[in-house]
């Protein structure tokens, strides 16, 4: 096992139930505080909850139990929030002082807590909300196949998510989605995919030249590169150039927009799953309502100077506006909005992750590079070279296996759903925890082995297509529709990398991991960088 520094900060609360959390923090529901004033409010959101809930939770409670689900008892009004703040509590406080790839022990130790308690699959409650959590394969597949239009997400989370992604392709449902996913999937085919490889390499060029600009006159042979940053940079000009074609520098403010209000959204103390809290004007909702006006703005910008459908994912998403059930052009401002948030900063975590983990196992490093220089010669690679690059793509697997940008996924039924021999009634959301079904000691080898980076486990190609309890791009309908442009940029970024320079960790790079929607490093990412 390799162990990396201990994080300098406190470790960060997954981000789902963080927000809830600062919630009870913020209201502070101790008994000193009962007074006549809180009890009416939270009477008021009560009857408020029982307005908005479809089944009572007694009675959600009642139709899992029957069907052999349990899960811990929700306390009134508060569900399992409360348990959920102890657990968390309790276990940094035992964390280990060195840090391991093991991220769900630091991310989610009540789902780890609970799935001893009542396996894997389990109901708990944030506050009114009942959620069914989910780590079978089976049943995963079983949801796969019962119908997109099935599944919606949870109308607490859209609302709370609202100023990020509108009703882009992430948030939409029934038709609206269908008519998205089928535009997006347009621009994203492999055929298209191969075009944006010029712009991955425009983008990397200059960066990695300065690079090696860098080590040359430091005359030390080696020099500390902060890489999130300036990875940050090239998977920014990729999205954006693929979204906005020629206005492409316009899309860097917007992410930079977008990224503050992400930041902002999940590590504000606000109240998320409470009708109405998104209304209240304090500074943290303030900031939020004001960073997605702005951002709205600025591609609204973009759009009024367009004269005519210009040839890029903007353009096709114009052509759709004003036609009989179209899209509005707030659709498409939220579409530009999601794929932005969604394409950028998952494709760039991966490859942050990638470069750590590649840093810790030089073996790995050295068998990535030889495989790359076999196969460009030395020289940059091109487009249809990337699929020969076999030991990369385990690389990369393996790397989205521990790290994967997204850690977990959230679906709400819309109707009564059987999904295998279950009943899901309506109105209950259900949560797959892709972090954990990747650290799921029965699918990966056992405890010794889980935490391990080890990419030979994905040489056995039958294995990882058969293994449905390694989604790092989802599953179903929902699946990403990015996942070809993504594997691209990651592929052809790396290889420009590694044939070009070695690299180890930095003694000023703490391992400290956060969850803000994504799983991202909280300090950055600094390596050690040696010409070739
Ligand atoms: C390594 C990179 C990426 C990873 C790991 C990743 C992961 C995921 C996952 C897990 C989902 C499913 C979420 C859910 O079911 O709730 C998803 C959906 C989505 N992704 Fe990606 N993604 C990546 C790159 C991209 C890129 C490059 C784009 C766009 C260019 C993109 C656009 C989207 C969109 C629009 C959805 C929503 C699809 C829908 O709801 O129908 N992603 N992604």
């Amino acid at each position: 096992m390799l162990y990396l520094n201990p994080p300098s900060g406190k470790d960060s609360e997954p981000e789902l139930l963080h927000t809830t959390l600062c919630a009870i923090n913020s209201f502070g529901v101790s008994s000193s505080m009962a007074t006549p004033i809180l009890l009416g409010f939270l009477f008021l959101i009560l009857v408020i909850y029982k307005i908005y809930c479809h089944l009572s939770p007694k009675q959600m409670q009642q139709i899992m139990q029957s069907q052999g689900i349990q899960g811990p008892n929700p306390k009134f009004l508060l569900g399992n929030l409360l348990d959920i703040k102890k657990i968390t509590e309790k276990a940094s406080k035992k964390q280990k002082s060195s840090a391991t790839h093991n991220l769900e022990h630091r991310f989610f130790p009540y789902f780890v807590e609970w799935k001893k308690a009542y396996g894997k699959n389990f109901v708990y409650w944030v506050g009114c909300e009942a959620v069914l959590y989910v780590q079978d394969p089976e049943l995963i597949q079983e949801i796969s196949s019962s119908g997109s239009f099935n599944w919606g997400r949870p109308a607490f989370l859209k609302k709370d998510r609202f100023p990020l992604f509108g009703n882009g392709l992430i948030m939409a449902e029934d038709q609206d989605w269908l008519h998205q996913r089928r535009i997006i999937g347009q621009a994203l085919t492999a055929e298209k995919v191969k075009l944006v490889f010029g712009s991955v390499m425009e983008a990397s060029l200059p960066i990695l030249n300065g690079w090696a600009v860098r080590i040359k006159k430091c005359g030390q042979g080696s020099i500390e590169i902060e890489v999130d940053g300036d990875l940050n940079k090239i998977t920014g000009h990729v999205i954006s150039k693929l979204l906005f074609g020629s206005d492409y520098k316009k899309g860097f403010e917007i992410l930079d927009k977008l990224k503050v209000l992400q930041h902002t959204l999940f590590k504000a103390t606000r109240i998320v799953g409470i009708p109405g809290s998104r209304f209240i004007p304090w500074a943290g909702n303030k900031k939020v309502w004001r960073l997605g006006k702005e951002a709205d703005f600025l591609i609204m910008e973009i759009i009024n100077a367009r004269k005519g459908f210009a040839d890029d994912l903007l353009g096709l998403l114009l052509q759709e506006v004003n036609h009989d059930k179209g899209l509005t052009t707030q659709d498409v401002v939220d579409e530009c909005k999601t794929l932005l948030i969604a394409g950028q900063e998952t494709t760039k975590l991966s490859l942050t992750w990638t470069l750590m983990l590649l840093a810790l196992n030089p073996h790995w490093q050295d068998r990535v590079r030889a495989e790359v220089m076999e196969i460009t010669n030395g020289a940059y690679p091109d487009i249809n070279m990337l699929s020969q690059m076999k030991i990369m793509t385990m690389v990369l697997n393996e790397s989205m296996r521990l790290y994967p940008p997204v850690s977990y996924t959230v679906r709400q039924a819309k109707r009564d759903i059987r999904v295998g021999n279950l009943e899901i009634p309506k109105g209950m959301s259900v949560l797959i925890n892709i972090l954990g079904m990747h650290e799921d000691l029965h699918l990966w080898g056992g405890p010794e082995d889980v935490y391990e980076f080890n990419p030979e486990r994905f040489s056995n190609v039958e294995f990882s297509r058969k293994n449905s309890g390694y989604i790092p791009f989802g599953f179903g309908g929902r699946v990403c529709p990015g996942e070809k442009l993504a594997r691209m940029e990651q592929k052809a970024i790396l290889s420009m990398i590694v044939s070009r320079f070695s690299f180890t960790i930095s003694p000023n790079y703490s391992h400290s991991p956060t969850s803000l929607l994504s799983i991202m490093p909280s300090n950055g990412l600094q390596l050690l960088f040696t010409l070739l």
